[in-house]
């Protein structure tokens, strides 16, 4: 990789001293070195942000410290080098904890650990470059619309709360089924907001046993617990200024939920097995298939958690409720796997399309991927025609196939199907299949269908 040019101011002012440490630096090509005699020079042109300045401790119109303040505030990104005629630790030690980077001691060999100092930091800076320059590629490209296929108005609806939600920090409350894109819609969020250039953690709750979780999110200290070997930096703090994804938040156990609570309210957290207040700058965006409220109804939620991460709800709806876009995504996925496998591409014949526009997905997006992936294997010519679309359902209507059953059975199986894919939402199933609620509550009541897991 090509060495990055970096910008150095040089502050000392004994002159003869400052032009031969310029001199010295300037011996790398890369190197772009500014000379200054006095603090209000270099104040003047700390507008230039530059990488490196090395200060001399003691200037006749400020003392390090001041000057190392103004720096920091102006042009937080600079990299700091004292170089001092006193050779005391405690200054040192006292500099290196306000962040400087270097502290190095005028004698015969200034020059050489300049040198070295200066090398070090060079990569950092060049890392930092690097760093910052792929993030903005990323967010560059994380054009959701592109990213998250689909037109049908309730995925536009969807686009809709992405844009807002992008626009400020609120608090963001994703629900839906398994697979239906809810991680991807707190990507879009991210990466569209001003905090695309900082991380996007995501933590799934419910794949973290309960004892692990706290110091997941909030850290520990070495000796916190058994096993606890060193310092660790937890999910909070590894997104500070950027979004924490919390996924499966219904997940969570009442003694944590308080904590998050409270850590939400005071923007601080505190590492397990310490007592030092850390503050946090986390956008938050929770995630959850569950019905958040019937939880909190049900006690296993905390109601002031509930409320305070509702903030803005997105709903993020069903494959089987989005029409064609099953397919737009369908040939999004073949598109995609044809190229990663250097296939021919491959089209869906009429019949493989009806296959999956009348199957209803439990697993949503991520069933659909792997059944048209899977459909790309078995297809030999460039079509994928329906026999290859695999589907493996245990619904009832599937089981139906070849079964000699009356039209009052098939209405039953059909409604009772439609109340375990709904979650055993009447008020949806009636809508979803044109009948009546009271139908299906008298049916209930007979006992036609099943409803131990009933919760209206
Ligand atoms: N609209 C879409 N267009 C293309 N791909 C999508 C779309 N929505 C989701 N996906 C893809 O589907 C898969 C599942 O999405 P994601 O992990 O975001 O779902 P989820 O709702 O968070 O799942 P879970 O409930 O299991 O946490 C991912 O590979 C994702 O990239």
């Amino acid at each position: 990789m090509k060495p990055t040019p970096i910008l150095i101011h040089i502050v000392e002012d004994d002159a003869f001293y400052c032009s031969l440490l310029a001199h010295h630096l300037s011996l790398n090509p890369e190197h772009h070195v500014k000379k200054f005699t006095s603090a209000r020079a270099f104040l003047d042109a700390l507008h230039e942000k530059p990488d490196i300045v090395t200060l001399d401790y003691s200037l006749p119109d400020g003392t390090g410290d001041q000057l190392l303040s103004q720096v920091k505030e102006l042009s937080p990104d600079t990299k700091i080098i004292f170089i001092s005629g006193q050779n005391d630790i405690k200054i040192a030690i006292d500099l290196l904890k306000k962040g400087v980077h270097d502290y190095i001691v005028k004698d015969d060999d200034t020059k050489e650990r300049l040198w070295i100092a200066v090398e070090h930091l060079r990569e950092t800076i060049e890392l930092k470059k690097e760093l910052d320059s792929l993030r903005n590629e990323v967010a560059k490209k994380y054009d959701f619309q592109k990213v998250m296929i689909g037109n049908s108005d309730p995925i536009r609806q969807v686009f809709q709360w992405i844009d807002k939600a992008s626009k400020t920090n609120i608090t963001v409350s994703i629900n839906g089924e398994t697979g239906t894109g809810k991680e991807l819609v707190a990507k879009s969020i991210h990466f569209n907001s001003f905090r695309k250039k900082q991380p996007f953690v995501a933590v799934n709750v419910a794949a973290i046993p309960k004892e692990l979780l706290e110091s997941e999110l909030f850290g520990h200290e070495k000796g916190a617990f058994t096993g606890a070997a060193g310092r660790r930096i937890g999910k909070f703090e590894e997104a500070h200024k950027g979004t924490l994804f919390l996924d499966e938040i219904g997940e969570m156990d009442l003694s944590l939920q308080a904590k998050l609570l409270r850590v939400l309210q005071e923007k601080e957290i505190t590492r397990v097995g310490s007592n030092q207040l850390i503050p946090i700058d986390v956008r938050i965006i929770v995630a959850t298939h569950k019905n958040l409220l019937h939880e909190v109804k049900n006690g296993r939620f905390r109601e002031d958690l509930y409320y305070r991460l509702l903030g803005l709800p997105i709903v993020v709806p069903p494959l089987r409720e989005r029409g064609n876009d099953i397919i737009l995504i369908a040939r999004f996925f073949i598109d995609q796997f044809c190229r990663e496998n250097s296939l021919q591409s491959k089209t869906l014949t009429v019949e493989a399309k009806k296959k999956l526009m009348l199957y209803n997905f439990p697993g949503n997006i991520r069933e659909l991927k792997s059944i048209v992936e899977l459909a790309c294997v078995m297809s030999d010519e460039n079509e994928i025609d329906a026999p290859h679309i695999n589907i493996s359902s245990n619904s009832y209507i599937e089981k139906m196939n070849g079964e000699d059953v009356t039209l009052r059975d098939f209405t039953t199986r059909l409604i009772q199907h439609y109340l375990e894919v709904y979650q055993y939402d009447v008020l949806k199933v009636a809508e979803k299949l044109d009948i009546g609620k009271s139908t299906i509550y008298r049916m209930i009541k007979n006992n036609e269908l099943v409803v131990s897991k009933y919760q209206n």
